[in-house]
């Protein structure tokens, strides 16, 4: 068969998915980031915590890579990584980033897109030195930061068995957040 037919016959969103309703979010996506995480331990989704970190290099190109979500606070989405890495460097050349995750078992994904700023020394060494003692031997001296995206906006994507898909989308406006 075909590879693209191979694909073609996977089914998609075919199963039980929790219903949604974008009317009922919270004024803060924090807030539901925090609801929507508690649902995925509760469904045992395997590493929730996994997102994906896109960037861009000097020449524009994008460039993603999983990583650990290691906070999410009103500063904004924490991941950890090495300035000796594409990730790191790319973070440092250009501050802007998106996160995105995908949580099969509840047809659920989340997008966050923003600036990046590096956490306080003192953040990135303490998470450092959460780490085993095997990975922090696999990463040069010094170069393990923690990078906090400041999200401008939020989006809230749950998938339907009936293809009715909901979305809610926050944009960051002053201190608080506007939804659609
Ligand atoms: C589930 C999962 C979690 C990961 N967590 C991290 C992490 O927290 N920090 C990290 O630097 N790399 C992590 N990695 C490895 C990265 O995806 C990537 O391979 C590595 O950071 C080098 O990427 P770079 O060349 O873009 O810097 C993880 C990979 C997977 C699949």
């Amino acid at each position: 068969m075909p590879f693209r037919e191979t694909l073609r016959a996977l089914p998609v969103f075919d199963r039980e998915l929790p219903a949604f309703d974008p009317s009922t979010a919270p004024a803060d996506p924090l807030d539901l980031f925090r609801s929507w995480f508690a649902d995925a331990l509760d469904a045992s989704v395997a590493e929730p915590h996994a997102v994906t970190l896109s960037t861009v290099d000097a020449d524009g190109l994008p460039d993603a890579r999983v990583l650990i979500l290691k906070d999410v606070s009103a500063d904004g989405w924490s991941v950890a990584t090495t300035t000796a890495g594409s990730a790191g460097a790319q973070l440092l050349a250009s501050p802007v980033a998106a996160l995105s995750t995908y949580w099969t078992q509840l047809g659920r994904q989340v997008r966050v897109r923003g600036r990046v700023q590096e956490a306080p020394p003192e953040v990135s060494e303490a998470d450092f030195l959460a780490r085993s003692a095997s990975a922090r031997a696999r990463v040069p001296a010094g170069t393990w930061r923690v990078f906090v995206v400041r999200p401008v906006s939020v989006e809230f994507w749950q998938a339907a068995a009936s293809r009715d898909h909901v979305r809610v989308r926050y944009v960051r406006s002053g201190e608080g957040w506007t939804r659609s």
